[in-house]
């Protein structure tokens, strides 16, 4: 079992941590500061160290180096607000193997945590085909797999339909349905394909970097602009510009994407020379968009600039047949990324997922059977590499429903906090609409 270390002064949050880790088959170990994590690492080792960016007395990224310095074995992983990406970047430069931006889904914390937990074990085993990405396998494009459900058919048959025009399309579907790699799939099928696939993830960009990040700067135009810096639609050009969560995009930024796609001109922040863009777009959301438009939270000119053509992403519950296919496809994966030879599922673990109903889709799957070949030592993946959510004892809907539950409540509540209890912006965070906000507001009972 994998021994984990979290440091996490909330204590709330750290159990709720420890508790879906411990149902995740992890061995966890809280520490409320700095000191405590130090006595756990003098006592024991860990696999892994879960650490909050900010702690009451010093900060996790000074931390870090000490950490790496003792323990170069262990991986870190930093748990991030919002706005404090930049500081996670410059924590991996340092050595974290990853990080982590609140608010995040249970999904999102395992995908990283299997992934920490299996790279030095991919490390020695790259095969030669993925050394270009500086031997880094996990950040590789993600194969595609079509599928031979009804739904995925028809999935492929609108991707091939509107991958040669230069239509915008707007990918919605639930979180981990694809909406990604459906983009990636549309560029490569298209005219653009020798060009770049830009892939944006606009919940992650602060609001005051929007116009550089999108348009560029040139050097001195703001504190901290210290050289000239391409923006996504220069980066973009002649190829595929993906903006995931599109509907994280402050009102003053979808006004300046909106001038951007119309013109197809853009000037690099601080320069007054236009350039020409050719860039196509294809945007990604799993919230309700046409709900945000009626609220005024989004702008229907913008809506329907992205809305050419729409693609809904089928649920892994609504793919049938698939998730045996899908199944085996990870189960190769995995075993190319860990070194490993594991042949497949025992029936029980078969019969287990065809009765799980997936609320993670494509990316939870692929998480579990990555994690199966991880804890597998045998041919066949046993129930026993399963998480307890997938067990029988677990399964009515209920339980899942609850756990849920729990957690979103929690990251609501959070979320809140953060904001100093403002509903706009603790929606934005959430990546919800603060009509949903209100409704599970109203619906946790949550006394705000
Ligand atoms: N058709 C497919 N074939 C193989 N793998 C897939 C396929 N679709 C999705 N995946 C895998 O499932 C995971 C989730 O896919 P992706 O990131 O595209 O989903 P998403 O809908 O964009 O998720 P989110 O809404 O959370 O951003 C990825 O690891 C991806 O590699």
């Amino acid at each position: 079992m994998p021994k984990i270390l979290i440091i996490e002064d909330d204590t709330a949050f750290s159990q709720m941590l420890q508790k879906f880790l411990a149902k995740h088959l992890f061995d966890v170990t809280p520490s409320y500061n700095l000191k405590e994590a130090k006595a756990a690492l003098d006592q024991d080792n860990f696999d892994l160290i879960l650490s909050d960016v900010r702690l009451p007395e010093g900060d996790g990224v000074s931390f870090l180096s000490e950490i790496k310095e003792k323990h170069p074995q262990t991986q870190v992983i930093l748990m991030t607000h919002f706005a404090e990406v930049k500081t996670a970047v410059k924590a991996m430069k340092r050595g974290a193997f990853d990080y982590i931006a609140k608010p995040f889904t249970p999904e999102r914390m395992l995908e990283v945590i299997t992934n920490a937990l299996a790279s030095d074990k991919v490390r020695d085993n790259i095969p030669v085909s993925l050394k270009r990405n500086n031997g880094n396998p996990l950040k590789r494009d993600a194969s595609h797999l079509t599928g031979t459900s009804e739904a995925s058919l028809r999935l492929q048959q609108y991707i091939s339909l509107v991958a040669p025009t230069n239509m915008s399309v707007l990918l919605i579907g639930e979180s981990g349905t694809g909406k990604e790699v459906t983009a990636r799939s549309i560029h490569k099928s298209s005219s653009r394909k020798g060009n770049n696939f830009i892939a944006v993830d606009c919940g992650a960009i602060p609001k005051e970097l929007t116009s550089s990040e999108f348009f560029g700067h040139v050097k001195g135009s703001f504190t901290g602009a210290i050289e000239d810096k391409v923006g996504f639609f220069e980066a973009a050009n002649g190829g595929t510009l993906f903006l995931d969560e599109i509907g994280n995009l402050s009102y003053e930024s979808q006004i300046q994407l909106l001038r951007a796609i119309q013109e197809r001109k853009i000037k690099r922040v601080g320069s007054t020379g236009e350039i020409d863009v050719d860039v196509r777009i294809l945007a990604a959301t799993n919230e309700d968009l046409i709900e945000a438009v009626g609220q005024g939270n989004f702008r229907e000119d913008l809506f329907h600039r992205l809305n050419e053509f729409t693609i809904e992403l089928p649920s892994l519950k609504d793919r049938g047949e698939d998730l045996v296919l899908f199944a085996n496809f990870f189960l190769e994966i995995a075993n190319t990324e860990l070194g490993k030879t594991v042949k497949g599922f025992s029936e029980l673990v078969k019969q287990r997922m065809l009765q799980y109903h997936w609320p993670g889709n494509l990316r939870e799957l692929k998480n579990v059977v990555k994690r199966g070949v991880l804890f597998t030592k045998g041919e066949l993946i046993q129930e026993n590499a399963l998480p307890s959510t997938l067990h029988a004892s677990n399964h009515s809907d209920e339980d899942q429903e609850f756990s849920k539950q729990k957690f979103e409540k929690e990251l609501i509540l959070r979320a809140l906090k953060q904001t100093n209890f403002n509903k706009s912006e603790a929606a934005k965070l959430l990546k919800m609409t603060r009509k949903t906000l209100y409704n599970k507001i109203k619906r946790y009972q949550l006394k705000v």
